[in-house]
């Protein structure tokens, strides 16, 4: 089989939080592109699957658990072999990993997967430049991600001041990748499909995959899903209230605002707060709470009080304008 026969398989990682769907969607808008993506979600409901959007060719979801330690590999196998089938004529196939996710485990599925048309096109790791930049030399050298990355984009530039020092230092932890840096994910498509062309041509490099000190941290998620609209007092408290141990927040809630409803999206990273209007979609309603050693007890109790339908009072709406307003 040639490798025009095949579909290059981009694997999108990164932390919690640090712009992967951000990344898909910016992708996804490459005017005459064929993309399909594979999402990946931590919670029982695929946040990310109904975040992604624009010009969607082909999409799969896989939830209810971390990609990477899923006994059953079979719904990665049957995605990818689905999304490179020839019929749909696709350029490249987007992996959106879970934030949980190992890379190295990650790209071991992709390479070995069982989809007759699937190659590997790379691994594209997403950091967080602000975030980058206050970490010491030492945690970053010692963090194994970066060396098997074909691809780092430095997110969220606008949130540093010093985006060149980062893009200095990403340079040094990946030798291997082309960095660049974006704002929301925005970078020039063609770097990607540069990287996906040349990860198919390159000498396969196990290096990163048989890392002896990879140990992965298992996430935990809790999910609530909303069958009604909520009260923006609730909805508010939530995020503006942190639980320790949760990383990461995200949902897609109705709030309930005097007669009507008007459907957000709400993230919660690392104590920044973003609201947003949902776009168009039909996504499904629920909140996921993220994290490591955190009292699930606790976060499902905080998602109770947020699931009930009940009014906005005129001050709750207030301050969802207001994360509205500091969220532009
Ligand atoms: N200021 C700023 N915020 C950003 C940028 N990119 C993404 N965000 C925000 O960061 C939050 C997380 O973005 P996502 O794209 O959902 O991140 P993710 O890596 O897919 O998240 P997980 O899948 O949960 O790991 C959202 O509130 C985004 O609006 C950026 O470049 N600058």
């Amino acid at each position: 089989m040639t490798a025009r026969s095949t579909v290059p398989v981009v694997a999108i990682t990164g932390p919690l939080g640090v712009g992967k769907t951000s990344l898909v969607n910016a992708l996804l808008r490459t005017p005459g592109a064929r993309i399909g993506v594979v999402v990946n979600d931590f919670g029982a409901v695929n946040i990310d699957a109904g975040l992604v959007v624009g010009q969607i060719d082909e999409a799969a979801s896989i939830s209810g658990g971390c990609i990477c330690c899923l006994d059953d590999t079979r719904g990665l196998d049957d995605a990818l072999e689905r999304l490179t089938d020839a019929r749909l004529a696709l350029d490249v196939v987007l992996v959106e990993a879970s934030g949980a996710a190992d890379p190295a485990v990650l790209s071991r599925l992709i390479r070995f997967s069982s989809a007759p048309r699937a190659r590997w096109g790379g691994l594209v790791e997403v950091v967080d430049a602000a975030w980058f930049g206050r970490t010491t030399e030492a945690q970053r050298l010692g963090d194994a991600r970066y060396r098997t990355a074909s691809l780092v984009v430095a997110n969220k530039t606008d949130r540093t001041p010093d985006a060149d020092r980062v893009l200095r230092a990403l340079g040094d932890v990946a030798p291997r990748a082309v960095v660049v840096q974006a704002v929301r994910g925005a970078i020039d498509p063609t770097v990607l499909f540069d990287v996906a062309e040349r990860a198919a041509s390159d000498e396969l490099d196990f290096s990163g995959l048989t890392e002896p000190e990879h140990v992965h941290h298992h996430a935990e998620a809790v999910t609530r899903e909303l069958h009604a609209p909520v009260s923006a007092d609730t909805l508010v408290d939530l995020l503006d209230i942190p639980v320790p141990g949760v990383a990461r927040i995200k949902g897609i809630v109705d709030v309930r605002i005097g007669n009507a409803s008007r459907p957000y999206v709400v993230h919660v990273v690392t104590g920044t707060v973003h609201v947003e209007p949902l776009g168009t979609g039909t996504a499904a309603r629920a909140l996921v709470a993220i994290g490591y050693g955190f009292d699930a007890e606790v976060v499902r109790a905080r998602f109770e009080s947020v699931a009930v339908d009940g009014p906005s009072s005129p001050a709750g709406v207030r301050r969802l304008r207001r994360l509205l307003r500091l969220s532009r």
